[in-house]
């Protein structure tokens, strides 16, 4: 179980901060002085910390540095009342992940202790691409025996230590961010920080001020100075996802940024220099982009120091059976299912579909699978003849949620007698479940907190029921985007992509 520490001498705030994370499965301890929390960091190493830079034994920024040095991955999130906000300023330079005012926000703090657990998953959680791996162990599998996996793979290793710009290409779902986090893990920047940024999760205005920060006022509420990825990331590797997502205004700045080194914050004078290595990646077809005049050529060559091409899944072979192996081991542990095998006539159907959203896809129709299977071999009653349908038709999403938000109850349960389901109590609430939830979140555009309000639940058992009927936020927002729904403007709401 990760584990988070707080440190602070006022004890109301330890209180605060385990009621807030109660629905985390989260191990979290606290530390009222410098000294007590370096003897447990010594002990058992945190995965994320909360700071603050007050402590009765030692100056905020010094015990910082002392947190960094002793790993310059973990995630420290800098706890200040107001009148410290320019030691939390100066700490986000110096690579702290984020920082939060007093009194706490228990929105945002649940935000940020989500989105730097997510961030330490990526840079510590080792991408396994040598050999398939049993759930048991602590690695994120990269399955891949056939050719063109095995081109991947060789290029991870090729591009990883030289410190060229990577483009990562591939449709949706295919394993971009597993390629990214490979790459950065096996570079000589391995010791210093990963961050992700998803291009097409923020409007430009946001993107912009998370790329390279902002000064006070730039724009409507820019209250105080924010530190960008950019900046915090120096030394260390930034994965820009979906690059091709990025406005004129983002590419004319990330490309003087490769070209220099340098950039500005938003609404500032001040040249900042950064050297983070840039590893990109996108679904979209850049070159066709370059020619319509979409996307910058000088930057499209900047970003394209190296290529990986992914394979979309229809074309890997083999590897399609070692993956369903893979997920259903998985997730048979994680969901606590006895499924130890396949039916045949299953496996079939699963080897003759195409796959639209990939990997992805595969692993959500097998989670939702499990879901509905009782005994101890998957049937292909349990994949769902709905979703199949519906995946094959002519005007899908080629994203491809696996959730269906439209289809009937009536059908469903009729569909589910058909295939002499002896298990439909729970199968019909999963799918209950599943339609509400994505339909809710189409309507609030991916947020989440949003959601839990409206549903009268907290945003942790929304989150959990997110998890356990594997419901893809960012798909459910890109189908919203495809019905042509603005993106969220506000600038104090929650990327999607994050939280
Ligand atoms: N070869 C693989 N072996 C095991 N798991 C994989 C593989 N490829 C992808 N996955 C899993 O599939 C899911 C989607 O992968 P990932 O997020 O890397 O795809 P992506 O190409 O970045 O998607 P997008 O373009 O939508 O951002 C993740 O849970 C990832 O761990």
């Amino acid at each position: 179980m990760p584990r988070l520490l707080s440190i602070d001498d006022d004890r109301s705030i330890h209180h605060l901060v385990r009621r807030a994370l109660e629905e985390f499965d989260l191990d979290i301890e606290s530390a009222a002085s410098a000294e007590e929390a370096m003897a447990k960091l010594t002990e058992s190493p945190p995965d994320v910390v909360l700071l603050d830079v007050v402590l009765p034994d030692a100056s905020g920024m010094d015990f910082f540095s002392q947190l960094k040095q002793h790993d310059p991955r973990m995630p420290v999130i800098i706890v200040t009342a107001v009148d410290t906000s320019d030691i939390a300023i100066e700490a986000m330079k110096l690579g702290a992940f984020d920082y939060l005012p007093k009194p706490i926000d228990v929105e945002r703090l649940t935000c940020m202790v989500e989105q730097a657990l997510e961030s330490r998953r990526m840079m510590t959680v080792p991408v396994a691409m040598d050999e398939l791996l049993t759930p048991a162990q602590k690695h994120d599998a990269f399955v891949g025996r056939c050719e063109s996996m095995q081109h991947v793979f060789k290029a991870i290793g090729r591009v990883a230590a030289q410190s060229v710009t990577v483009l990562i290409r591939g449709e949706s779902g295919t394993g971009k961010e597993l390629v990214a986090r490979a790459i950065y893990q096996h570079s000589s920047r391995a010791k210093g920080p990963f961050l992700a940024v998803n291009c097409a999760a923020l409007s430009e205005t946001l993107l912009e001020s998370e790329l390279f920060g902002h000064e006070k006022g730039a724009f409507t509420g820019a209250h105080s100075r924010r530190i960008g990825k950019f900046e915090q990331c120096s030394g260390g590797t930034i994965f820009l996802d979906e690059v091709g997502d990025m406005s004129p205004s983002v590419q004319g700045k990330v490309l003087r940024l490769l070209q220099e080194q340098k950039f500005e914050r938003v609404g500032g004078n001040e040249t900042i220099e950064t050297d983070a290595r840039i590893i990109s990646a996108t679904n979209q077809d850049l070159e066709e982009m370059c020619r319509k005049g979409e996307f910058r050529e000088d930057l499209y060559y900047r970003l394209n120091g190296y290529t990986i091409n992914l394979p979309p899944l229809k074309d890997r072979g083999e590897d399609r059976i070692l993956l369903i192996e893979h997920f259903l081991a998985r997730l048979a542990k994680e969901l606590n299912k006895e499924v130890s095998g396949i039916a045949p006539d299953a496996q079939t159907a699963l080897l003759e579909y195409d796959w639209p959203g990939n990997v992805r896809e595969l692993e959500s129709v097998l989670r939702r699978a499990l879901l509905y299977c009782s005994g101890t071999v998957l049937l292909k009653s349990a994949l769902g003849k709905d979703l199949f349908k519906e995946k094959q038709s002519a005007n899908q999403s080629s994203k491809g949620s696996g959730v269906s938000a439209d289809g009937g109850l009536a059908r469903f349960v009729e569909d589910r007698l058909a295939d002499e389901s002896t298990d439909l109590y729970a199968e019909t609430l999963a799918e209950m479940e599943t339609q509400l939830l994505t339909i809710l979140l189409r309507h609030t555009e991916g947020n989440q907190s949003e959601a839990a309000r409206i549903l009268g639940i907290t945003r942790g058992s929304l989150r959990n029921k997110i998890r356990s009927l594997g419901i893809s936020i960012e798909q459910v927002v890109t189908v919203s985007d495809e019905d042509e729904q603005p993106k969220d403007e506000q600038a104090d709401s929650v990327p999607v992509e994050q939280c």
